[in-house]
């Protein structure tokens, strides 16, 4: 079966819609569930506001990388383009609690120096990350749409974050950050370009 969540481009019937209703029904029937009572004052309004909140980190369910990426340029440069400490927030499918840190995406054009802007880095990584994800997913995911719709020669995403589900409960590890890193095309076969990749993203240029 294929992932619906990695295929990058879908008809717009196929995506998906948020039910608000639905969800608000959940988050009250979940109140019950841990004892509260939803009918008093102070949980009147949650399950419209958990519901609201829900669509908000849920967004990029409802995206595509292509709606973001379509603002391109030639501008005839080759060389890489790195974007550092994109702070992201996303869901860990686990436990639909947060995990959070930063992204840094780089990425060597195609020959005919199609680019895109800056800030449309930052724009594919929330689209991977406002969902239920694990880190490594969202990792390739960014990597692999912008081989994939800039035709890229290589791209270097490295994700590192801090799981809440690592925190907060469970194994209860503050400070533990997880680092994912994917690799394609040019910045894989070229040891030079990816020892350059890794060098602006450990040191920045600060
Ligand atoms: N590989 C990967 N694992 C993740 C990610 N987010 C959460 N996890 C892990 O998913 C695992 C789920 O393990 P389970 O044993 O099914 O769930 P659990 O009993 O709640 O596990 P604990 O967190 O160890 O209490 C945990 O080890 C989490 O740390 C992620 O982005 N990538
Ligand atoms: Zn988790």
């Amino acid at each position: 079966m294929t992932d619906p969540i990695s295929t990058p481009v879908r008809a717009p019937e196929d995506v998906p819609v948020f039910d608000h209703a639905r969800a608000e029904a959940a988050v009250r029937e979940l109140l019950v569930a841990i004892g509260e009572d939803p009918d008093r004052e102070g949980l009147l309004e949650t399950p419209a506001r958990v519901a609201r909140a829900y669509a908000e980190v849920t967004q990029g369910l409802r995206q595509s990388a292509e709606e973001v990426l379509t603002t391109t340029f030639d501008l005839g440069h080759e060389e890489m383009v790195l974007v550092r400490d994109i702070e992201l927030w996303s869901m860990c499918e686990h436990h639909l609690v947060p995990f959070t840190g930063v992204a840094h995406v780089g990425y060597i054009p195609a020959v005919t120096g199609k680019i895109t802007g800056l800030s449309k880095l930052a724009r594919l990584v929330d689209v991977y990350a406002k969902r239920p994800q694990v880190q490594e997913r969202l990792t390739t995911q960014v990597a692999d749409s912008l081989m994939e719709i800039l035709e890229a020669r290589g791209v270097i995403v490295v994700i590192e974050a801090e799981h809440l589900c690592m925190t907060m409960r469970g194994v209860r590890k503050a400070g533990a950050r997880t680092i994912t890193s994917a690799v394609r095309g040019t910045m894989l076969t070229d040891q030079a370009t990816r020892a350059e990749a890794m060098s602006l993203i450990r040191s920045g240029t600060r």
